[in-house]
């Protein structure tokens, strides 16, 4: 078992219920599609097991190893440290070289001495080097993150966790800032990663045929809640409408990697028109 959710709830310290009732787990090595529209609680859900946010209730196991409010601050380093994060907008220093930013991906692995003389010597550069070339950005070793445009630093963020070769990959929105082509060739390469070394897999996705046609597994979460889990093949468009529909019940057009980057917003164009292609 790679995590277990045993009906966890988030409710942040402003009193917001984030999550309530998840009843959510993963098998070694399983790539899952988080979907639903925005504010649904699929941050708030990858936040959770990557124990960033504690559960306000339930029960909730990551990597063999329980994780509440009560666990030990060492613990739960620990456990950070076999979980890599794609984050929509990498928490990369802006002033930080590209290679430092990649090599930080095993900080959580390396011995303190280690860790200190890689920021003033990149320790690994064949490693980072490598992690690099894999999402087309070898050429930017040695240039600083504030050189790059959003699309390359948040590729710069998948080149980290790459590197970091995780048990656990949380990938939050992972291809936002990329166009259509980059985005499906990104998500295969994560699925191929996680694949290739049997890690686990949960990505959030805005693109409804991005999800269905990398993903075995989709799971629709709306008002903080999981509405489906479901194999891609049977996730019908009925559940889409029902997953994506307006508050009052009306229809919107699916949001898809198309209108997404065609629609300056995060606002799903209104007429774009679905094709699913289900991953099998
Ligand atoms: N730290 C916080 N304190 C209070 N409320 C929060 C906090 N973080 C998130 N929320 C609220 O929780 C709800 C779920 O947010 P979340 O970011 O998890 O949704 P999402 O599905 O990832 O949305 P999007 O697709 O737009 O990124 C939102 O209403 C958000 O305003």
């Amino acid at each position: 078992m790679s995590f277990m959710l045993d009906d966890v709830g988030l409710t942040h310290g402003n009193g917001f219920v984030a999550l309530s009732h998840i009843h959510l787990s993963a098998m070694q090595g399983e790539s899952i599609a988080l979907i639903g529209p925005s504010g649904a609680g699929k941050t708030s859900l990858l936040n959770t097991i990557g124990t960033h946010h504690l559960p306000t209730a339930g029960r909730m196991q990551v990597l063999g190893q329980a994780a509440s409010a009560q666990s030990p601050a060492s613990t739960l380093k620990v456990l950070r440290s076999r979980i890599g994060t794609v984050h929509q907008a990498a928490p990369i220093p802006l002033r930080q070289r590209v290679v430092t930013a990649v090599l930080a991906g095993k900080l959580g692995q390396w011995p303190l001495w280690k860790a200190l003389a890689s920021l003033a010597y990149p320790q690994d550069l064949p490693g980072a080097r490598d992690a690099l070339a894999r999402v087309q950005l070898e050429d930017k070793l040695f240039a600083r993150c504030d050189q790059l445009s959003g699309g390359q630093l948040q590729r710069v963020g998948i080149a980290r966790v790459l590197y970091q070769q995780a048990e656990l990959i949380l990938a939050d929105e992972p291809v936002s800032a990329l166009d259509p082509a980059l985005s499906q060739a990104t998500v295969q390469l994560l699925v191929q990663e996680a694949a290739a070394r049997n890690a686990t897999l949960v990505a959030s996705l805005h693109a409804v045929d991005l999800a269905l046609g990398h993903f075995a597994r989709i799971v629709g979460i709306r008002d903080g809640r999981v509405a489906f889990d479901l194999p891609a093949a049977q996730v019908t468009d009925a559940l889409l409408q029902a997953l994506y529909a307006n508050a009052d019940g009306s229809a919107v057009a699916l949001p898809t990697l198309q209108s997404l980057s065609s629609t300056p917003s995060d606002e799903p164009s209104a007429t774009t028109p679905i094709q699913v292609i289900a991953c099998r």
